[in-house]
């Protein structure tokens, strides 16, 4: 595997955006994809959308950040800062998503603007716990989703949001044919729940090519944030210059690694982890000049 490049001491890291939700765990959210950014020689910017009172058992319950208040994170971020790519998390409500949409037009973000967007439509957690009022899943469908340049379902999401049953090949395409006509350049459906198979395949379109990504699966109940964990890999991916099919790639084996090196935490389900990276011994290798 071809990592991505650690900056150079002293040197200006590429930087991705993260609008999300915080993870009080630390599994999952914000603070995986500040993770997984910082290991991918990424400076990760946030905007939080929203706190969530979470552990590795579940999430009790999550407070919303003012709307404006999220949209003036991403403003003030972009316009100083300066970012090569973005991904959306947990947004929890049309107004949030709203919001979200019309910034993302001011700033260029999206597949109408010059910096990409994973939309990665967070509904619920893995335990079961909602994270998108009900209300808010057609703002998910009809505005949200027109702006990805990927959108990454797992298939809960896909069947909430199309109302397919993603249960083999043939329905996992069919889901990223609709998905694709709800506006996004590209579908990323994710087949991480299929608990039962050998392998774990993720099937990604783009309107004309459809590419599966497959590795054997992982056997492990720590697989709390995998999601955030490859969008936000897709998305640094993205920043270094990669294109999507490939970005995808990278973040397909990046995901397999954290799922083989996550570890216990607390009651529940454990995080994946990137701490993999730091006893790569050809880690200076990968070092931009
Ligand atoms: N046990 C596993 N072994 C290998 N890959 C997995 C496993 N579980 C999930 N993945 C991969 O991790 C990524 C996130 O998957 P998924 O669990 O479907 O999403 P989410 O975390 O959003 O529910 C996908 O690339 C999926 O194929
Ligand atoms: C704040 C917050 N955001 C997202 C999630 C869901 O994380 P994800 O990696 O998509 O998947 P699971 O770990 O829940 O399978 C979350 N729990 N909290």
């Amino acid at each position: 595997m071809e990592l991505l490049p650690l900056p150079r001491t002293g040197r200006t890291p590429v930087r991705v955006l993260t609008i999300a939700g915080t993870d009080s765990g630390g599994g999952a959210g914000i603070q995986a994809d500040s993770r997984t950014m910082a290991l991918c020689g990424v400076h990760a910017v946030v905007a939080v959308a929203a706190v969530t009172v979470q552990n590795t058992v579940g999430v009790s319950r999550f407070h919303e950040i003012p709307p404006d208040v999220v949209a003036d994170q991403v403003r003030a971020v972009v316009g100083d800062i300066g970012i090569g790519a973005a991904k959306t998390g947990m947004l929890a409500s049309t107004a949030i998503i709203d919001a979200v949409a019309d910034v993302c037009g001011e700033v260029g973000l999206g597949r109408a603007g010059s910096i990409p967007l994973v939309v990665d439509p967070v509904c619920a957690s893995m335990h079961g716990d909602s994270l998108l009022r009900p209300d808010a899943l057609d703002a998910v469908r009809h505005t949200l989703i027109p702006l990805a340049t990927v959108v990454t379902p797992n298939l809960d999401e896909v069947r909430l949001i199309t109302g397919i049953d993603v249960i083999d090949d043939t329905t996992a395409r069919r889901a990223a044919e609709l998905l694709h006509h709800l506006g996004a350049q590209w579908a990323l459906v994710k087949g991480g729940h299929l608990r039962g198979a050998a392998t774990s395949t993720d099937l990604l379109y783009d309107g004309d090519r459809m590419i599966s990504y497959t590795r054997p699966r992982v056997a492990t109940g720590n697989d709390h944030g995998a999601g955030d964990t490859l969008a936000a890999a897709i998305a640094s991916a993205l920043a270094h210059g990669r294109s999507v099919p490939e970005a995808v790639e990278f973040a397909k084996e990046w995901v397999s690694r954290c799922l083989a090196a996550a570890y216990d935490l607390g009651a529940g389900h454990g995080p994946v982890s990137p701490f993999w990276r730091l006893s790569r011994p050809d880690n200076r290798a990968g070092c931009s000049e």
